[in-house]
């Protein structure tokens, strides 16, 4: 498992950057410091998780990372870009599916994505071309035309999904892919998106589910308390044990006063 001081970094076939490197990244709101100073490395190709307990920095590390949350300090870098020094060539390199997914509700799918491929400047015909094959694949032809205020929560992730795919970025970074997303299309997703990493390109995800993790990446980097405290190859983090053994050690599990609760279901209250 590599610890972050003095990071060797993942490791860099023929020397090209990694999908992301940030460098004491830190940001505070207030009085609170959610992101402490951090050091992600996250080699090129294939998955990688971001996991740790609620309030750990997740979101606010990747909103930093692709450009929507100024940092108050340090440096975030994807595929060797400075993202606060060359922010129109990284956004072209980046898809983005964040979390509380804001989308343009007054369109449908079909729009959403037209619109989407036009403000990255695809050709229109290509941008239905491929419009038509991520609706497709995502389960979505039928809704196609509907509204996306009418779509379900599930729906919504697919077509945010299917926007962030559309100009075909090196690195896609999503927030909670999963939540709110049935079972078979999970599958369907997983599927589109190792096709999408097969070819080299490099998925950054946050979850709470474990198995997922497990199941997809090959990276994983842990926060707690705004900070990295371990990341490398998931054999590494996981030692012999399951994943979700190894992070309760890694953050500790937490006593939160459960034994307070002597009233709830007593019959005597
Ligand atoms: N806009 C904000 N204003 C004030 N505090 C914030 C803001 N955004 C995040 N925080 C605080 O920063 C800390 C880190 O939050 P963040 O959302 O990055 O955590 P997370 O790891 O993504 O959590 P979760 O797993 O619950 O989504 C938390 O303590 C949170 O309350």
């Amino acid at each position: 498992m590599t610890d972050l001081a003095g990071t060797p970094g993942p490791a860099e076939p023929g020397g090209s950057p990694p999908a992301v490197r940030t460098r004491g990244l830190f940001k505070r709101f207030g009085a609170q410091v959610a992101v402490a100073g951090v050091d992600l490395a996250v080699p090129r190709g294939g998955f990688a998780g971001l996991v740790g307990p609620n309030g750990a920095g997740k979101t606010t590390t990747l909103s930093m990372i692709t450009g929507l949350l100024r940092p108050d300090g340090g440096t975030a870098e994807v595929a060797g870009m400075d993202v606060w020094r060359d922010p129109v060539a990284v956004k072209s390199q980046v898809g983005v599916l964040p979390e509380g997914l804001r989308l343009f509700e007054r369109l449908s799918g079909r729009e959403l994505l037209s619109y989407n491929g036009q403000i990255r400047g695809i050709p229109k015909d290509e941008v239905a071309r491929r419009a038509e094959e991520l609706l497709k694949v995502m389960d979505l032809s039928g809704a196609a035309d509907k509204l996306v205020v009418d779509y379900s929560t599930g729906m919504r992730k697919k077509i945010g999904l299917a926007a962030a795919l559309l100009h075909n970025p090196k690195v896609l970074f999503l927030d909670e892919p999963f939540e709110g997303v049935d079972p078979v299309s999970a599958n369907t997703l997983v599927e589109v998106l190792r096709r999408y990493t097969a070819s080299g390109s490099t998925i950054v995800f946050s979850s709470h589910v474990m198995e997922l993790v497990e199941r997809l990446c090959d990276w994983v980097s842990v926060m707690n308390l705004g900070r990295i405290v371990a990341q490398g190859p998931l054999a590494e983090i996981r030692g012999g044990g399951t994943l979700n053994a190894a992070i309760l050690d890694l953050v500790g599990a937490r006593g939160n006063g459960e034994e307070g609760l002597s009233w709830l279901g007593s019959s005597s209250g």
